[in-house]
């Protein structure tokens, strides 16, 4: 016969489930029936606290934190959007007061704050269609700033650093 003393491991042997599935298990102590009830709670609370743990890295908090953001749903610096009706394009900065701004990459930079609403701004992220790689002071950012220039022609306003720092954060982040 088990006997039913509490210890560390006593929740394998007076687990709150073992009504459930299998009557195999010893019976509730009489003497301390609050023993399983607590043993039961704070196994609850431990599987809580590791799906809050875990939703909380699904929000990827430290790229949140490396890129400025404050909010859910901020988008990284330099990120792209596109506007869903008129094709406008957006490109998340921060301004001189440190704040963020949307900025027009057609309009030189200015801030649109005001004077674009926000659904304007609202777009899919997607994938690059194309890559400009190059050694450092290969010129690469002139080539940029070249190419930019062409109407159909969308492009980050910082390196994204997507294969080099932040590959393991998968394509969800480099969207
Ligand atoms: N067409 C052309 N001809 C000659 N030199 C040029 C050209 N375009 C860019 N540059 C020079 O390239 C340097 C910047 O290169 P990158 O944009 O690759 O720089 S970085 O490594 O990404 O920071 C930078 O050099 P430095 O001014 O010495 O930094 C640019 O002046």
């Amino acid at each position: 016969m088990v006997r039913s003393s509490w210890s560390p491991w006593g929740f394998i042997h007076q687990s709150p489930f073992r009504g459930m599935a299998s009557s195999r298990g010893p019976p509730p102590d009489p003497g301390r029936p609050w023993v399983p009830k607590l043993v039961g709670m704070l196994w609850l609370g431990a599987v809580c606290a590791f799906l809050l743990y875990f939703l909380r890295r699904c929000e990827a908090p430290e790229v949140a934190e490396s890129f400025g953001l404050s909010r859910r749903g901020d988008a990284p610096l330099g990120t792209v959007r596109y506007g869903e009706r008129n094709g406008t394009l957006g490109v998340v900065g921060v301004g001189a007061d440190g704040r963020r701004r949307k900025r027009s990459s057609a309009g030189g930079g200015a801030d649109v704050d005001g004077a674009m609403k926000e659904k304007e701004w609202r777009g899919a992220r997607r994938l690059p269609h194309a890559l400009i790689v190059g050694v450092k002071k290969g010129g690469t950012r002139a080539l940029l700033e070249f190419l930019r220039l062409h109407p159909d022609i969308r492009a980050l306003g910082t390196e994204p650093h997507f294969f080099d720092r932040h590959y393991a954060r998968g394509l969800t982040w480099y969207r």
